[in-house]
Order: C-alpha cells, then sequence, then structure tokens
C-alpha cells in the first residue's frame, strides 16, 4: 500500500462529508480495493482519484488531497463542493487531468497555473468562479482543453497562446472586451453568453465553424502504466483467451455490477476492469466525441464503468441502457457490421449529431475504434411508440388515443422532412420504424437512430419486425433511400392507425403484413374493420382516421417515384387537423424556451413524466 497516500485519502473523506458510502476501508488495499483510485505500476503512489457524483459536500479540507503528489487525475466533478479552489492544489504538480465541474465553488481561478507544468485538461465549468481569467494559462503547453463555462469570470479574456489547446469553452460568463487574436480559430459557440466583440476577425482567419466537442482524458502516459499493469494481469490469470475487447465491453455492458464488485472480486480473481481494456485497443486517436451542446460530464472509461442492462439487439446493433456513477443515464448503442472506414463514419457522425430539432432524437457522442462501434444517446424513460403500441414482453401496453397518436405523427413526420432536408438534402434516415420513434417533451414524435444506413452492411430478416418496414425496392438494391423513408414512415402510420405490428402472426402458422392486409382490408371496402379498435372508443375521430389512411396509403405505393415527399406528407398530416398547423415549427433548434407550451395531457394517456431521464 502506498501509505502516506492512504493516510492522505482517509483525512480527505473524513473531513469531507459526502452522502454516499465508500468502501474505503482502513484495512483494505487502496489499490485493490477502493472505489475511485488508481494506483501507479508498482502501487507505490496513487495516480487518479475518480470520485464523481458521490455527493460531497463543503470545501475541500486543507493538507488532505494535496499530498497526493503523485495525482495526475483527479475528478471530483458532480459534488456540491463549495469554497475557493484548493490552494494547496499547487502542491499536485504531476496533475494532468482536473474535473472539477458541476459543483459549487466560488472565488477566483488559480492565479498561477505555471506550477501545473503536464497540464492537459481542464474543466473548472458550471461552477461560481468570479475574477479574471489568469494570463498563466498561457504557460499551459500542453493544455488540449479548456473548460471555464457556467462560472461568474469577468474581465477581458487574455491573449492566450496554448498551442495544443483543441477545445474551449468560455461561455455564459460575464467576459466582455474583444475576443484576442489567438482564440480567434475556435468557434463563437466556444464564447456565447458573455460580452465578447468579434469584431477584430479578420476575413483571412474567420472563426471556425462550430465543430465537436471532444472529451480525451485518457493521460498521456497512463497507456505504459495500464498496459503494464494488463500484462500483470495476463500472467496471473492465464486469461489470455478472454481478452476479447468486444467479449469484455460486453461483459461490462451487459452484466449488472455493483460497483464494490468492480473494485474489489474482479482484479484479485485475474479479471480486467473494462477500463484496463479499453486501453489496449484505444490509441490516442480513439475518443469519445461528444457533439457540441452537449451537457454530460462522463468519459469513456465512465462509460465502460456504467452498470448497463440490454434495451434490445436490433437490425445494426445492441442498444443498452448505461447508469453512470452520478446516476446520468444514457443509451448506449453498440453497433454491428459497419463497413464504413473511420473517415466516413467520423462524417456520417458528424451530419447525424449536428442535427438539432425538436422531432429528431439528438445523437449525443459516438466512439470508434478498429473493435467497437459507439453511439450515445439520451434515454427516453417512457419507451419507444412501438413499446406504447405492443408492449414490451412483460409490459402493459400504453393507451394511446387519437389525439396521442397524431401527435406522434406529425412529430415523427416532422423529423424525418427535416433529416431529409439534411446534407445538401441527400440524407436518408434508413430505419424508419416505431421502436425508433419516442416521444418529446411535449408528446411528439421524435425520430431516432437515422444515417446508419449507409456505414452499415446489416439488413434485418426478412421475416423480422423489421422487415416489416421495408420498402419492396429496398429488398433488391439493399439501398435506402429518401423514397424508402416514406414507405416505412406510412407503415408507421398504418401502425398508428390499426394498432397492429407491421408482421404479425394471426391465430394460425400466417405471417400477415400489415401493408397487404389493409389493402387487402381497403379492398373489400370494410375501411372501418381496419382502424384500432382501442380507437372506437372515441367520438367524431373516424373522418380524420379515413383522411389518414389515405396518406398512409399513398406513402406505401409500390412505385417510389410516386411515393409523397417527406415535405408533402408534414403538410398532409397537417390539415387533417388544422388545429396542429399553430403547432408547426419549422425551427431547426431543439431550444426548449421557444416552443409553445405544451397541449393538455390527453385524458386517456397515462403518460406523466418527462421524455427524457438525463
Ligand atoms: N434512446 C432510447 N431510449 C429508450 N429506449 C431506447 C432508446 N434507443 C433505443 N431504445 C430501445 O432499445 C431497443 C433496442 O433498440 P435498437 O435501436 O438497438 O433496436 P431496434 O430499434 O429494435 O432495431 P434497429 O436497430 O433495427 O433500429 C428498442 O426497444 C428501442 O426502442
Amino acid at each position: 500500500d502506498p501509505v502516506q497516500d492512504k493516510r492522505a485519502l482517509l483525512d480527505f473523506v473524513k473531513k469531507l462529508p459526502h452522502s454516499r458510502s465508500l468502501n474505503w476501508n482502513v484495512t483494505s488495499p487502496v489499490c485493490h480495493y477502493w472505489t475511485g483510485i488508481t494506483c501507479s505500476d508498482d502501487e507505490s503512489r496513487v495516480i487518479a482519484v475518480r470520485l464523481p457524483g458521490v455527493g460531497f459536500h463543503g470545501p475541500i479540507p486543507a493538507n488532505t488531497l494535496s499530498r497526493l503528489t503523485g495525482l495526475q487525475i483527479l475528478s471530483l466533478r458532480s459534488n456540491r463542493i463549495t469554497g475557493d479552489f484548493p490552494s494547496d492544489f499547487s502542491n499536485l504538480s504531476n496533475l494532468s487531468y482536473l474535473y472539477l465541474q458541476f459543483n459549487n465553488f466560488s472565488g477566483p481561478l488559480p492565479s498561477n497555473f505555471s506550477v501545473w507544468k503536464n497540464l492537459t485538461f481542464v474543466n473548472l465549468s458550471n461552477n461560481g468562479f468570479n475574477g479574471s481569467i489568469p494570463f498563466s494559462l498561457s504557460n499551459m503547453t500542453e493544455l488540449t482543453g479548456l473548460n471555464l463555462a457556467n462560472n461568474s469570470l469577468s474581465g477581458e479574456i487574455p491573449d492566450l497562446q496554448m498551442p495544443k489547446l483543441q477545445i474551449l469553452n468560455l461561455s455564459n460568463n460575464n467576459l466582455s472586451g474583444s475576443l484576442p487574436k489567438s482564440l480567434q480559430r475556435f468557434p463563437s459557440s466556444s464564447f456565447l453568453g458573455n460580452n465578447i466583440s468579434f469584431e477584430s476577425s479578420s476575413p483571412n482567419n474567420p472563426p471556425v465553424p462550430p465543430t465537436l466537442l471532444v472529451s480525451n482524458d485518457k493521460p498521456k502516459n497512463s497507456k505504459g502504466l495500464r498496459e503494464a499493469a494488463l500484462l500483470g494481469i495476463i500472467i496471473a490469470g492465464g486469461l489470455l483467451g478472454l481478452l476479447a475487447f468486444g467479449f469484455l465491453i460486453l461483459v461490462c455492458f451487459s452484466r449488472r455490477k455493483s460497483k464494490d464488485d468492480e473494485y474489489s472480486g474482479d482484479r484479485q480473481k485475474g479479471r480486467m476492469s473494462p477500463e484496463k481494456v479499453i486501453s489496449r485497443t484505444q490509441d490516442a486517436n480513439n475518443r469519445l466525441v461528444f457533439f457540441e451542446g452537449c451537457h454530460y460530464a462522463f468519459d469513456l472509461e465512465d462509460l465502460l464503468r456504467a452498470s448497463a442492462e440490454v434495451l434490445g439487439k436490433g437490425t445494426f446493433g445492441t442498444a443498452y441502457k448505461a447508469i453512470l456513477e452520478d446516476a446520468t443515464t444514457v443509451v448506449v448503442k453498440r453497433l454491428k457490421d459497419v463497413n464504413a472506414g473511420k473517415r466516413d463514419f467520423e462524417q456520417q457522425m458528424e451530419i447525424v449529431g449536428g442535427i438539432r430539432h425538436e422531432n429528431v432524437v439528438e445523437l449525443k457522442a459516438y466512439y470508434y475504434s478498429k473493435d467497437e462501434k459507439l453511439m450515445v444517446y439520451d434515454f427516453f424513460s417512457q419507451g419507444s411508440v412501438s413499446a406504447m403500441l405492443h408492449g414490451k414482453r412483460g409490459e402493459e401496453k400504453t393507451p394511446l388515443d387519437w389525439d396521442s397518436r397524431l401527435r406522434i405523427a406529425v412529430g415523427a413526420a416532422r423529423g424525418i422532412a427535416r433529416v431529409h432536408a439534411e446534407n445538401g438534402g441527400k440524407l436518408v434516415h434508413g430505419n424508419v420504424k416505431s421502436s425508433n420513434i419516442f416521444l418529446n417533451s411535449r408528446q411528439y414524435g421524435c425520430v431516432s437512430d437515422l444515417g446508419l444506413a449507409t456505414i452499415t452492411s446489416s439488413l434485418a430478416p426478412p421475416i423480422s419486425r423489421a422487415a416489416g418496414y421495408r420498402a419492396p425496392e429496398v429488398t433488391d438494391t439493399r439501398k435506402a433511400t429518401q423514397a424508402s423513408d416514406v414507405f416505412s414512415f406510412g407503415v408507421v402510420l398504418l401502425e398508428l392507425l390499426t394498432g397492429k405490428s407491421p408482421i404479425h402472426a394471426t391465430g394460425g402458422e400466417e405471417i400477415v403484413h400489415l401493408v397487404r392486409w389493409v389493402h387487402s382490408v381497403v379492398r373489400e371496402e370494410w375501411t372501418a374493420e381496419v382502424f384500432d379498435v382501442e380507437l372506437m372508443r372515441y367520438p367524431n375521430i373516424e373522418e380524420e382516421m379515413v383522411e389518414m389512411l389515405q396518406i398512409a396509403l399513398s406513402c406505401v405505393t409500390r412505385i417510389p417515384d410516386q411515393r409523397p415527399k417527406m415535405s408533402e406528407i408534414v403538410t398532409m398530416i397537417e390539415s387533417v387537423r388544422p388545429m396542429e398547423a399553430e403547432n408547426r415549427r419549422s425551427s431547426t433548434t431543439r431550444s426548449e424556451s421557444s416552443m409553445p407550451p405544451p397541449p393538455p395531457p390527453p385524458p386517456q394517456a397515462v403518460v406523466t413524466e418527462n421524455s427524457t431521464s438525463q
């Protein structure tokens, strides 16, 4: 045990109240058992302390953490720590990664950053720091990321010469003056919510358009440490055959593990914690890439440590609900059969992640490595429209009245129309179906899982729910188009109208295709028989349902060219219920504040909570 460090940590945790208990037992070995602690290879020093969301409250006690002079990573984010930035942190001269965001720190920033020569990433956002931005930051030659957003910093921004800086966020402070030349290469979003003039931007050096915020808190020199640890584990455990990254990440995601488990038994038994595994395949270029405006404060390692459950396996991969240590809940989609190279994959992610629309589920982050491709979304606690209509295994259906279904239809249509307008009007959703439609905070449909058809080679098997949405021509061409999206959307409309799955079994062995079934019933002039019996109890809606049925049937026309365009479908659906047109928002932003107030909740709908839990 690193005895001195252990004592410092015990002093720290004894003096700083916290609401979640830690398994920091005096008698247990720090390096092998204590939550949130990583030691150096030879176990002589503590090199990382990661304690996000432990419920720490109060100021950091002096002369505690500052004794961990070997510390490289310190993460105390998402706690309720108060007081000034600890002045004795100047002793932590090896610090490379500092995460203190989402706390209640106040007072000035440290005046002398030069004491941390190795500092690579600093996130002090979402606190109450005030005063000016210290010029000493200019000495931070290794700094690649600096986030000071959402504080109360004031004064002018100094001319900071930080050649390696890639990420800068100074938004939402009280900064003023003009933007120094050295920082003009950053997007204007880095400085939003201040009183800064951009006048001096020269036409030869225009501000870089908003791009991605990249989180990469893998310490520079930790690779060696980790690989050495890894080697030890391999030799000790003799478990070489089990070291396939995919397998372990699966274990990581699919097993609900208690934290204690994670930190204690596994390592002693010779198994690796997933973070050890990722370092094998992760090189400096592979990292979790967050999209701009994403408020999440976690990194890949946090994600891999999260407890998780499988939500389901789809055409393009498996979706997991992951609960991070600070209780943030996200959905991680693990893609399979990706046939795009890194650059094409990233390009597609940038297109998809750049869409901000209230009817399109935001892609929050993605990860690409040779072995793993991940996409991260908000978790929709109400579940998908598919689950609402048909119920999941062992779960009740959510009764959806006609008004709710109209909102789902018009919302999803607007979302897909927005997708089709993207990338010069060329983007294809490629996976329109009710399990990819969720409800936004106004209970309107919101489409997810888009843009994957062009980067994967997966195709749903012919007898599967997913295949029931597929336009006939796609079976031959294997190429999704905007017209095939329209077909799939038509199937969703039929689902909403009939309450039936796109492919369902009748009493016997027979498999019924919804489109064919609806056609056959309508042909026999039994139109009323088509509609979901659950809708029959609502008076005066038959006319609207018939109009909607006509729209649906125009979408599922066999000849692709004869199908309406998505933007036309939006107008058609809006005309079914004229009052709906008033709610139309052509905005491309997702700003809740500019939205009209939500409609009153439908009387039959049992959905009451917000659509996303964050
Ligand atoms: N963000 C989310 N919040 C809540 N549930 C989700 C989310 N994303 C996906 N799901 C659910 O997880 C399950 C699996 O999703 P996934 O997208 O992997 O498969 P799918 O939609 O069934 O098929 P496909 O991959 O063909 O789209 C589905 O039931 C889906 O509704």
